[in-house]
């Protein structure tokens, strides 16, 4: 676990301001989810977090050290897990390793046997287990981001940042993710940050919600305060009833053969 702290954290590109005097503090263990609309900053704020991107200005702040490159106890997840097709779920979750095991080495497969059981139990935890030795290119886009999650945990990190890590899913495979995510956090005792557009998902999982709008934090809080009054505050041109899964439900409503979900993305 880590605590990271954002101080007055803002990021400029020529003439967008992505971010503007961002900050706030995510104690150890929490679950965090940031929401926003698209071009809001989330994926700025995750890359400033993780040092990939540098700030114009501010800090961010990782127990105790201001980060300016990538954490070696931070690892990310991305919308686009670039597993390796031609690769079982196990050698992509074992590349995680790569960062404390010189390339050559875990490319001849010469992992160490610690390495090689922090891939399994990783796999493991994303619920895998069984097809570990399974080509990742036959697996489904929800299984290869679960694939991308296990690599993610196997390089031991304290902090998980995932950035829209479900955007391109269907809604099942969306929420089963989410549900590895929050179980990921929990037994590896992470802090962890996710992005996401889908309000219903981050409703049900997320603990406390940053809400971003045009780069500037227009919400902070936990469950309890997250009600239809923030979500408007954040999404102030959506249609709310679209966001909620209502609209979804009213369509339902008055056409019971429809096999939608409520999970609304935008
Ligand atoms: N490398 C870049 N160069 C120029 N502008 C950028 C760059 N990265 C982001 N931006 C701009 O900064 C703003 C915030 O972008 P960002 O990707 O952080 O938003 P987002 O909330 O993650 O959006 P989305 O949900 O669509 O991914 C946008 O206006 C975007 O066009």
């Amino acid at each position: 676990m880590s605590t990271i702290e954002v101080q007055n954290l803002s990021k400029r590109f020529g003439d967008t301001q992505a971010l503007e005097d961002v900050s706030f503090t995510i104690p150890d263990g929490e679950f965090v989810v940031v929401l926003g609309t698209s071009g809001s900053g989330k994926s700025t704020l995750l890359r400033c977090m993780n040092g990939l991107t540098a700030p114009s200005s501010g800090e961010v702040i990782i127990d105790g050290t201001e980060i300016h490159e990538p954490h070696p106890d931070t690892a990310m997840v991305f919308q686009q897990h670039n597993i390796i097709g031609q690769m079982s779920a196990y050698a992509n979750a074992l590349t995680g390793s790569l960062k404390r095991t010189a390339l050559l080495k875990s490319l001849f497969k010469r992992n160490d046997k610690a390495d090689k059981y922090r891939a399994l139990e990783a796999l493991e935890t994303v619920g895998l287990l069984e097809e570990a030795q399974q080509s990742a290119r036959r697996m489904s886009g929800g299984q290869q981001q679960r694939v991308g999650i296990a690599r993610a945990l196997v390089q031991e990190p304290e902090t998980l940042l995932a950035d829209e890590p479900v955007a391109s899913l269907d809604p099942g495979s969306a929420q089963q993710v989410m549900e590895y995510l929050l179980t990921a956090t929990e037994e590896h005792g992470l802090t962890t940050a996710v992005s996401l557009h889908q309000v219903t998902l981050a409703e049900e999982f997320g603990q406390r919600f940053i809400g971003l709008k045009q780069g500037q934090v227009v919400f902070d809080g936990y469950a309890d305060e997250f009600d239809l009054d923030v979500i408007e505050e954040i999404y102030e041109d959506v249609n709310i009833d679209q966001l909620t899964g209502l609209g979804r439900q009213q369509e339902e409503d008055n056409d019971s053969d429809s096999g939608t979900t409520g999970v609304v993305g935008v």
